[in-house]
């Protein structure tokens, strides 16, 4: 079977800037992905043009800054990631070209060879996150999957997360003596009829 060879990754995106270049469709969506995981995201798009969409965010988002012009190479400056989502292919390879020589790590929407990382689809239930990658084989198997393990997860999970958070601050003992604690607290997760030790 063909391997999926991602590394995945959660970037903390309040504390990285982010450069879209193109205000379309594409640049859209991929600004509202990043704010519905974080909200607090620094994300500026320079483009020709802009959904109204996107300016209603923009309205809503202090942090997200709308830029009208044509892409030039200083808008890199100070940026962490770039996201290249014009219609223009030979625009978006010159972004990556540009963003390849400022150390820059890019996505171009239009052409996976280019991209440093793929978006994801992602499931989330308070503080658990899960990101789904069809390796681009298939956005839409992961928005699908996305859906179904939204609803399988029962929301509780997070109390778990919560609770155990608590548990871990108040082991005492050695790393060692902790981590066997806390796997035989949560092994009724996979193993549903065992007793905790
Ligand atoms: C997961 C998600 C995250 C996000 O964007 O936030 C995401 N795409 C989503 C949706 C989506 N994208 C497309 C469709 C139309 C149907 C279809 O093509 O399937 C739909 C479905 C829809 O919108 O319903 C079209 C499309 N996408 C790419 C290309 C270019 C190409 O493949 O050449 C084209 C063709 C353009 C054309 O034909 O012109 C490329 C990429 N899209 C990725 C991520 C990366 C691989 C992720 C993976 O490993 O699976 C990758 C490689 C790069 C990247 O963009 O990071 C998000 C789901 C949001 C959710 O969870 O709700
Ligand atoms: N990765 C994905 O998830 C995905 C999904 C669908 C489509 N795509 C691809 O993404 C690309 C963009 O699609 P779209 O629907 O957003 O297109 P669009 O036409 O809606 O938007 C393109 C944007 O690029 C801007 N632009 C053009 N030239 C520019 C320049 N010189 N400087 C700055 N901005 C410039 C335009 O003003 C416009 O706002 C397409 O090539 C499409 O194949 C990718």
């Amino acid at each position: 079977m063909e391997e999926n060879q991602l590394f995945p990754v959660f970037f903390k995106l309040h504390r990285l800037h982010v450069l879209v270049v193109g205000g379309g469709n594409v640049g859209m969506e991929k600004v509202n992905a990043m704010l519905q995981n974080c909200p607090e995201a620094t994300i500026t798009v320079v483009s020709l043009s802009f959904l109204p969409e996107l300016e209603g965010l923009a309205k809503s988002y202090a942090n997200v800054t709308l830029i009208h012009k044509a892409f030039s190479c200083g808008d890199l400056l100070g940026k962490d990631l770039v996201i290249a989502a014009t219609n223009n292919r030979e625009l978006n390879q010159c972004v990556w070209e540009k963003a390849k020589g400022s150390k820059v790590l890019i996505n171009v929407a239009d052409t996976p060879e280019l991209c440093d990382f793929y978006l994801g689809s992602v499931v989330q239930k308070g503080n658990l996150k899960i990101a789904i990658s069809t390796n681009g084989k298939s956005p839409t198997v992961a928005k699908r999957l996305k859906q179904v393990l939204q609803e399988a997860l029962p929301d509780s999970l997070d109390d778990v997360l919560q609770k155990l958070h608590i548990i871990r601050d108040k082991l005492k003992g050695d790393f060692a003596a902790k981590v066997k604690k806390l796997n035989n607290i949560t092994d009724v997760l996979v193993n549903p009829d065992t007793k905790e030790l």
